[in-house]
């Protein structure tokens, strides 16, 4: 019988809501059979600033190689959001990954992308709206702390690596009845789960953001499934 599927969930998180997520989204993997291990990027702020930004001690996960990204069958990244696009902590992970892009190491995996926020502000996942908020308020971030809406998926703009590698971006599309959900803030669109995590980190990820990121995992790890299944009977 051949090995199971696997899938590595890379990260960063600074607050925990994405490693919250993270767990979810790995129990969902794990549901569909697939092995899904969570790995983070190496964090590039000195322990001064991160004092200072009251950041937690890390998750006790290990830290991503690029031998994690090309032993999988799949990657799921997740980070929260900087300014609309991905932190530099992830951007310097994948920009490390030149030698894999030349020789073509990732092309014809999977990927999934998941997502942490500030604030809610439904339909703000496009870079281009982003940077247009940012020209006309280039001081906006000053306002998260006293709540100003503030939203933006780093999805599209974090797509152009999946496909610059050749890796097949999965989206999670509206594969839960919790994204429909208006009563309350829940996090997470067709890009990927998601959570709103309030400018100072106080909200925790709630019960229906997790069901939609064990859904996300697990959807996933079918489409894994179903390809790594092709491969082997076509090998
Ligand atoms: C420097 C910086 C920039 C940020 N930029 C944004 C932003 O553009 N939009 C937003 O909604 N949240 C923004 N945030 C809030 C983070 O996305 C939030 O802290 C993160 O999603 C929490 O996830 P974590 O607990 O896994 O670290 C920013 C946070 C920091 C520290």
């Amino acid at each position: 019988m051949s090995p199971a599927p696997k899938v590595n969930i890379i990260i960063y998180t600074l607050y925990h809501h994405i490693y919250t997520l993270a767990l979810s989204v790995q129990e969902g993997l794990k549901e569909a059979g697939v092995d899904a291990k969570i790995l983070q990027v190496p964090e590039t702020l000195s322990d001064e600033i991160l004092t200072k930004m009251h950041a937690p001690a890390k998750p006790d996960v290990e830290i991503a190689t690029l031998d994690d990204l090309v032993e999988a069958d799949g990657l799921i990244f997740g980070f929260g959001t900087r300014f609309g696009t991905m932190p530099a902590q992830f951007k310097a992970f994948l920009d490390s990954t030149g030698g894999l892009w030349a020789g073509g190491k990732l092309a014809g995996k999977f990927g999934g992308l998941f997502f942490s926020t500030a604030s809610q502000h439904g339909g703000q996942e496009t870079t281009g709206k982003c940077l247009l908020l940012r020209f006309l308020f280039p001081l906006s971030y000053l306002l998260i702390p006293f709540g100003m809406p503030f939203l933006f998926f780093p999805a599209l703009t974090t797509v152009t690596y999946l496909a610059h590698h050749g890796i097949i971006y999965v989206p999670l599309g509206f594969a839960n009845p919790h994204l429909f959900d208006n009563s309350e803030v829940v996090g997470g669109s067709a890009y990927g789960c998601g959570t709103v995590a309030n400018g100072d980190g106080s909200r925790q990820v709630s019960d229906k953001e997790k069901e939609i990121a064990v859904t996300q995992g697990k959807n996933f790890g079918n489409v894994i499934k179903t390809y790594v299944a092709g491969k082997d009977s076509s090998a």
